[in-house]
């Protein structure tokens, strides 16, 4: 029996969209056990208890690369998913899976990929490489995808906090990715480039007035706040109640902010309570960690 737990990601962090990744302290765990035979799955919803369930497919290409096909040797497997992540709210659900199905395969079937390598196949699978890097290697790092992947690691102060706001309804990331434009000008390049330098190193230091100059974004958010029901209303108030930066998570509709201020998520409790929907508040902190396997 194998466990592996993975970290939930928010990805963009602002300025740097399909680059930049962090960890954060809210974890799914997949236990892998070989059975006699069949295709088992617990503790997810029954509409993903099927081969197209994104931790067997995951799981079942690794193996393949192992030099195993589970469908032509009927393989039996049972994997039992205890999930805290949501699902489709921008805080890296799909990526968990993948990571959890890749990492399980291969220490279930005794495989000697190494962590870089598992790394690239579930790039592959994800199809960008921001969430699944700090599912993988922790804390915030920022990652390349050119005739293979490449993953480096910055560090983040510890006075950092993020507070989410995770809305009761789901965004698919594929519609996210939709809506976005194919062209986008000089300038609103140059805006992004140079903010998510200057981000850097203000989450390296803990700098909260650079976080705010920096941490903004002109490629995607104007786009897709159109999908997040109560964006403009939320901002407000994440803004009124002295947020240093306020983002999409990912591909949304989980809406985070930065702050330093221990009372934020009373201060948000009271003013969201009569908004049209229920908005999850959340503390979150970094993982340092990444994917562990057991
Ligand atoms: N427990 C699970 N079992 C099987 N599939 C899951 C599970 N959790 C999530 N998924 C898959 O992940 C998909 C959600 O991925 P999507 O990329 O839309 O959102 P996300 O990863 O939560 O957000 P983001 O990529 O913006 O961080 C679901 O539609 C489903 O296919
Ligand atoms: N960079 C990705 C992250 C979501 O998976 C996006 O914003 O579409």
């Amino acid at each position: 029996m194998v466990k592996v737990t993975v970290p939930a990601t928010t990805a963009n962090l602002g300025p740097g969209f399909d680059t930049l990744g962090l960890a954060l302290n809210l974890y799914n765990t997949y236990t892998f056990e070989e059975i006699n035979e069949g295709l088992v799955f617990e503790g997810c919803p029954d509409k993903y208890k099927n081969i197209e369930n994104l931790v067997y497919q995951s799981f079942a290409k690794t193996a393949k690369l192992l030099g195993k096909n589970l469908e032509k040797n009927s393989y039996g497997l049972k994997i039992t998913m205890d999930t805290h992540i949501p699902v489709s709210r921008g805080l890296g659900s799909s990526s968990a899976c993948i990571v959890g199905g890749v990492f399980g395969a291969n220490a279930l079937l005794k495989g000697n990929l190494s962590k870089d390598e598992l790394f690239k196949i579930a790039v592959e699978i994800e199809g960008h490489p921001d969430n699944v890097a700090p599912a993988v290697y922790g804390g915030l790092t920022a990652a390349i995808v050119e005739n293979g992947v490449y993953s480096v690691k910055y560090s983040i102060s510890d006075k950092i906090k993020f507070c989410a706001l995770i809305p009761d309804f789901e965004t698919s990331t594929h519609e996210a990715r939709k809506i976005l434009p194919s062209i986008v000008s000089f300038k609103d390049a140059i805006f992004n480039v140079s903010r998510t330098a200057v981000l850097l190193k203000a989450l390296e230091e803990g700098n909260f007035e650079l976080i705010s100059v920096s941490l903004k974004d002109m490629l995607h958010q104007q786009y897709r706040k159109t999908l997040i029901s109560e964006y403009d209303e939320v901002k407000k108030i994440c803004l009124e109640n002295g947020s240093h930066a306020f983002f999409i998570s990912g591909s949304g509709p989980t809406l985070m902010n930065i702050t330093n201020d221990p009372d934020f998520i009373k201060n948000m409790e009271n003013s969201t309570r009569y908004l049209k929907n229920k908005w999850d508040i959340k503390f979150l902190n970094a993982d340092r960690s990444g994917v562990i396997i057991k």
